[in-house]
């Protein structure tokens, strides 16, 4: 049970706990009027332990909008989002900011590197901005990481000496380095070709499986949102389905449904 005081903490219920949920989200952007935007309207998700995510939509659906308010990256018009029990939106920056960089891991649909560290110290900077030092155990852990994504060559060089393909793979790492509760990824594997895209894919599955982590995915890939457990699909700002065990195909039609739906 909820026991830390927070007046705006949900009870605990049934045997998996809720990594987070988001409650009656909206995000309008710009004035009441005509410039505004309803980016989200009235969202509700849960996503639980262990779970991994796909979240889909035609271009302007609200999917970026959803996983920044997720990471605390933007604050709502409206509504709640839970990490864990703990009420994100109306916490105060240095909150928001702790709870960052312990709990989520982000990897940005623009990378957002440090231009003058190298690659691997960007991917260790979760663990400076912690003000600590990774232990033996996380580092095997990273050095695994960097193995995988193909990274080993390239860990002295600058994010711009490196392929648009390498800077998100570095990205990648330096969100899954200290294994964070939340992994949030914003089309992780937008940039990637299908051998390295499947590489990543299989990465976020064993997050996911053996160590736990919560991992929601933005991906305009049918066949990268086929390995996430579950698909969520949103249109002009509201989840219009959910559906658990699509092929790629069938999420692939369900898609060209929505997107013909927009034009
Ligand atoms: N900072 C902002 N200011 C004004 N409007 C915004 C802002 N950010 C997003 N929007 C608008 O909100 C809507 C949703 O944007 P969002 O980026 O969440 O969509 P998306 O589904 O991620 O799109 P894409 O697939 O093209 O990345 C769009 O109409 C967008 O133009």
């Amino acid at each position: 049970m909820v026991s830390n005081g927070n007046p705006h903490a949900l009870p605990e219920t049934g045997a998996v706990p809720a990594a987070a949920r988001i409650r009656g989200l909206a995000r309008r952007y710009g004035r009441p009027g005509a410039a505004e935007v309803m980016a989200l309207r009235g969202v509700d998700l849960d996503v639980t332990r262990g779970e991994f995510t796909a979240v889909m939509g035609p271009s302007g659906s609200g999917k970026s909008t959803l996983l920044h308010c997720l990471a605390g990256l933007d604050r709502p018009t409206a509504g709640e989002v839970y990490v864990g029990d703990r009420e994100i939106s109306r916490l105060g920056d240095g909150d928001l900011t702790t709870l960052r960089r312990r709990e989520i891991g982000f990897v940005f649909q623009a990378f957002n590197l440090i231009p003058t560290l190298s690659a691997y110290d960007n991917i260790l900077l979760p663990f400076r901005l912690d003000g600590r030092r990774p232990t033996a155990e996380e580092l095997a852990h990273v050095t695994s990481l960097v193995e995988r994504l193909g990274l080993g060559q390239r860990l002295d060089h600058r994010p711009h000496e490196l392929s648009g393909g390498q800077q998100q793979r570095v990205a990648i790492a330096r969100a899954l380095g200290t294994r964070p509760r939340i992994v949030i990824a914003d089309e992780p594997t937008g940039n990637l070709d299908r051998r390295s895209g499947t590489e990543v894919l299989r990465l976020l599955r064993d997050a996911a499986a053996t160590a736990g982590q919560t991992i929601v995915m933005v991906t305009h890939d049918p066949l990268a949102a086929e390995v996430a457990d579950r698909t969520v699909f949103l249109e002009d700002g509201r989840i219009t389905r959910v559906a658990r065990g699509l092929s790629a195909r069938e999420i692939s039609e369900v898609m060209l449904e929505a997107e013909g739906a927009v034009q």
